[in-house]
């Protein structure tokens, strides 16, 4: 379940001084706490089936899908749901068997259990995965690329079966967080999640509303990604996802995944329009491309159309806001910022990483709007 990394640094208008505070971004409102984690350093560890673990969910098995987390409750979007340790960490991102053992081998009788106790991507059958690694590929790139494969098609559960499937990347490395690794996907997801730097945890927030009793997920792959990658990055996982924007056609009564396939086409033609144009070319895409302002409002749209309310929607507001400041359209260029501020708060939360320049911003504007009005 690793997580994309956030994007580069893409924002202000006038400055490459200015456009270094704000690093990385994410989605909006109303905060609330879990309860604190279990401490590992007083020998205790989540339960991972337990339904005490916070006030929010429980743990129940799913038909088809091993066991997935579901609402105890009604509950808003902005809610931090789960703050998770880790159970297990690897730093390097080119890990082999070698470096799981050797942290696992560190863990206590109940914490190698409960690593044992997480679903594993095992059992894939061969012949749906390549047979051959390309001869430029050696060393430990080539080790690396026959564990894992071993891993996938092997018989049984191992640790590194389970570590692929359950790991979620932190800072450098991976790691397991044996809470967060019972959520299934979807790629419409209700929840998010994302490592917290700042508070050294896991966190997974509500993006959209959720009725008690209903299953919350996450998405494991890029959602604006099409069907067809979506499936192969998913078969890393050793599942086909089902979920309403994978539906087939005949079953798909509303449409809604036949309009998603049309706006992801559409996400994918603006980001190659965009892209460039964006970050530290901000100020090019605002002289030089007459419609880039539009362009990027239709991302914006798109993304809340397919259920996108992640940071990549959050740096789009960002960039939009910046824009909209560079051409002095302070009141455009606020609201612009109090979108992406509130979006980051609900996906990430108010101590993420880099909340702080995003309400700088959010200020800088509404100051510059207020002197613009001469108030
Ligand atoms: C990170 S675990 C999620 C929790 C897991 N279901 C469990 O019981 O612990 C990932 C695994 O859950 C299952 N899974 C997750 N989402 C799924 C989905 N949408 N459809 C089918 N299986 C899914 C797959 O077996 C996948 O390898």
């Amino acid at each position: 379940m690793r997580q994309r990394p956030s994007r580069p640094e893409n924002l202000s208008p006038k400055t490459s001084q200015k456009l270094s505070r704000y690093s990385k971004c994410s989605q909006r409102p109303t905060v609330r706490l879990s309860s604190p984690p279990s401490d590992r350093s007083r020998g205790r560890i989540h339960s991972a089936y337990s339904p005490s673990v916070n006030d929010f969910y429980e743990i129940r098995a799913v038909p088809g899908k091993g066991h997935g987390s579901f609402a105890l409750k009604d509950l808003k979007r902005g809610t931090r749901i789960l703050s998770d340790i880790t159970l297990l960490a690897i730093t390097n991102g080119d890990y082999l068997v070698a470096d799981i053992e050797a942290a696992f081998a560190k863990l206590s009788a109940d914490e190698q259990k409960l690593y044992w106790s997480l679903a594993s991507s095992h059992g894939q059958d061969p012949k749906k995965w390549p047979s051959r690694v390309h001869e430029s590929v050696k060393g430990r790139e080539l080790q690396r690329i026959q564990e894992q494969h071993n891993a996938r098609v092997g018989k049984e559960p191992s640790l590194l079966s389970i570590f692929q499937n359950n790991c979620m990347e932190m800072g450098k490395g991976a790691g397991i967080f044996p809470n967060a690794a019972r959520f299934n996907h979807s790629c419409t997801p209700n929840a998010s999640f994302n490592w917290n730097a700042n508070i050294q945890r896991e966190t997974v927030h509500i993006i959209h509303d959720i009725k008690a009793g209903q299953q919350i997920t996450l998405s494991y792959c890029d959602m604006t990604h099409e069907k067809t990658l979506r499936s192969w990055e998913l078969k890393h996982y050793g599942f086909s996802c089902d979920c309403p924007a994978c539906v087939h056609e005949e079953e798909d009564a509303d449409g809604f995944a036949r309009e998603g396939v049309d706006r992801r086409y559409r996400i994918k033609e603006l980001e190659q329009t965009t892209s460039y144009l964006r970050g530290p070319n901000l100020e090019m895409g605002v002289l030089k491309e007459p419609d880039f302002v539009k362009q990027l409002l239709e991302l914006a749209i798109l993304h809340m159309e397919i259920g996108d309310y992640s940071m990549r929607l959050a740096n789009i507001y960002m960039d939009l806001a910046l824009a909209c400041e560079f051409v002095k359209d302070f009141k455009n260029g606020q609201d612009m910022a109090a979108n992406a501020l509130h979006i980051k708060r609900d996906c990430q939360g108010e101590d993420s990483a880099d909340f702080e320049k995003y309400k700088g911003a959010l200020k800088r504007l509404h100051r510059s709007y207020k002197t613009s009005q001469g108030s």
